[in-house]
Order: structure tokens, then sequence, then C-alpha cells
């Protein structure tokens, strides 16, 4: 997690401004933060229900400075007083990117023709951004992952989608009956569809290839879990530390094995699928 730059910058520097939610800061985001200016910004408007780069981890994926708007304190405003306000807030503001369905104001009733008439400035509108002719947008993100698509998303993405959690105790069986794993407790972050997956997981900043799954043990004890297995290594010191996993591709679903044994192959198989991918 990286602390948000926007704490250490003067708001009067600030000449532009993206403007949007930015959940997932992914490819076509990226576009309109290409056509910030050397001192831009970043205005995200929260509205509690990112999952895929929740608020706190959104500042690693951009060198600009991030400002956060609840959508709470400012869904009420007319159009002109929602420009009045950033007018305010960055008193040297010349220019504003905006994508081709951005929408602001009381109802969501003001659009970029709108904002154009407003705004006494230069106004950027950036037309749909595609990928293989398939819109970019987070929700279909949030779809591919539903859906265990992680090479989708992660090409939509521009990046390898992560998730943050801090290091639990297990049931302390994996390393007893099938391979040592490192337990996480997951906030805020969406998962990807339940299931076994080729992962990279980050522990104190160093990658390791790893083997991650995800879902009810319906094989043990039922519980929901993740839980990560680093490939080639039997002694890393984890405990209550902070953990990253990059999801890379879906090895399979989540399945209910009828024997310890059954499973343990199942896992010695798609360990060794895994160390193919890697090497
Ligand atoms: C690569 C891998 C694949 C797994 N696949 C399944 C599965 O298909 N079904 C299941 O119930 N549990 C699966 N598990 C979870 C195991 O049941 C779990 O690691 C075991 O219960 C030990 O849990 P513990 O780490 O809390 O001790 C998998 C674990 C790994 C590492
Ligand atoms: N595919 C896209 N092409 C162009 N602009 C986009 C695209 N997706 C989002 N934007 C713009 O990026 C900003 C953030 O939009 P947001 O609604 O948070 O993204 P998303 O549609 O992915 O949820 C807005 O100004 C929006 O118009």
């Amino acid at each position: 997690m990286k602390k948000s730059s926007s704490t250490f910058v003067d708001k009067n520097s600030i000449n532009s401004i993206a403007i949007g939610g930015f959940d997932g800061m992914h490819i076509a985001h990226q576009e309109l933060f290409k056509n910030l200016c050397k001192n831009g910004a970043i205005i995200s408007i929260e509205t509690g229900y990112a999952s895929l780069t929740p608020k706190s981890y959104r500042q690693e994926y951009t060198k600009y400075p991030i400002f956060y708007y609840d959508l709470n304190d400012i869904k009420s405003l007319e159009g002109f007083e929602f420009i009045t306000m950033l007018k305010n807030d960055f008193k040297n503001l010349n220019k504003i990117v905006v994508g081709f369905d951005f929408c602001f104001g009381k109802n969501r009733a003001y659009k970029t023709d709108d904002l154009k008439k407003i705004f006494e400035g230069e106004v950027v509108v950036i037309p749909e951004i595609k990928l293989n002719d398939f819109p970019v947008h987070s929700r279909y993100i949030r779809d591919f992952l539903l859906n265990g698509d992680i090479e989708k998303a992660n090409s939509f993405l521009g990046k390898e989608y992560k998730i943050s959690g801090k290091h639990i105790v297990g049931q302390g069986l994996g390393k007893k009956e099938f391979v040592a794993t490192i337990n996480l407790n997951v906030n805020e972050f969406l998962l990807p569809q339940s299931g076994v997956y080729i992962t990279t997981t980050i522990v104190d900043n160093i990658e390791y290839n790893s083997v991650s799954f995800l879902g009810h043990r319906s094989s043990t004890d039922g519980n929901f879990a993740v839980e990560t297995h680093i490939l080639n290594q039997n002694n890393l010191s984890v405990k209550d530390k902070n953990i990253e996993i990059k999801f890379l591709k879906q090895i399979r679903e989540n399945r209910k094995f009828d024997s310890f044994i059954e499973l343990k192959n199942e896992i010695l198989k798609d360990i060794d699928i895994a160390q193919k991918y890697f090497y």
C-alpha cells in the first residue's frame, strides 16, 4: 500500500485534473491520465464500492496525486456548484480530463457537453477505449474475475490483478497432510472465482512463484479460505505479515474430494502445472 501522495501536494500547484471513480486504474483510466499536464492530479469520487483497487491501494498505480471526494458529500450539487467547488479547491485549474460517459452533479444529470459549457478552461473528453473491440470498464473486469478469466482481466487492467491480506493461522493441516500454505484474511478486494490459480506471492517486497487456492475447503473443514503455497520454499517467515497475491492464470475450479489422498494428488498436479508455467 502506497500512501496517497496528495497528502504532500499543494493544491494550488495543480493545473489539470482527471475525474472519475477509477476502481481498477485500468488501461482506459490510464489513457485519461496521459492527458494530464505535469502538475496534474486525479479526482477520485468514492462510492464505497471500489473492489479492484480499494481507496488505500490506488496511488500505487499512478504518479499523479489522488484527491478523494465522497460521493455522498457532492451528489446533491448542481453542475455549476460542482465545478465551483473544484475551482475553489484547485485555484489554478485550467484543464479537466474525463471520459465519454462522464456524468456529474445532482441525479447525474450533467454530461460532458455541460462540463464544456460550465468550465471556463480546456475540457478533454476521451472517446471510449476498447480492447479487441470490447469496451474497457471496471464492471467487465469484475465479471472476468468472477468467471476466473484472469488473463482477460489482466489485459484490461494493463497489469496483474493483485489482492492484499494479512497472514492468519490456518487449520495446521496443510503442512501435515498436503503442502504448507500461507492463509490470508482478505477484506475490501473482490476475490476471483473459487479455484486454484498460478500466482505470484509478495512477502516483504520479494516476489515468489506460487499456487493459490480460494474458496470453501469442502474437502476438509468447509471453511472459506484464501491460501497460497510458495513453490520451492519451505521456511518463509510470514507471521502477522501483510501479503500480496498477483493472479496469473486459473488452473481449475474448486472441487470436493472424498479422501485426503485424492486431494493431495490433485494439489501435487496443480503444483506441477505451476512449476511448468514458471520454468
Ligand atoms: C494448490 C491447492 C489446491 C487446493 N484445492 C482444493 C480443492 O480443490 N478443494 C478443497 O476443498 N481444498 C483445496 N485446497 C485447500 C486444502 O484443503 C487446504 O490447503 C487444507 O485444508 C489445509 O488447510 P490449512 O492451510 O488451513 O491447514 C487446496 C490447496 C492448495 C494449496
Ligand atoms: N473505456 C473508457 N473509455 C474512455 N473513458 C473511460 C472509459 N472507462 C472509463 N472512462 C472514464 O474514466 C473516468 C473514470 O470512470 P469510471 O466510471 O470510474 O470507470 P469505469 O467505467 O471503468 O467504472 C471517467 O471520466 C470515465 O468517463
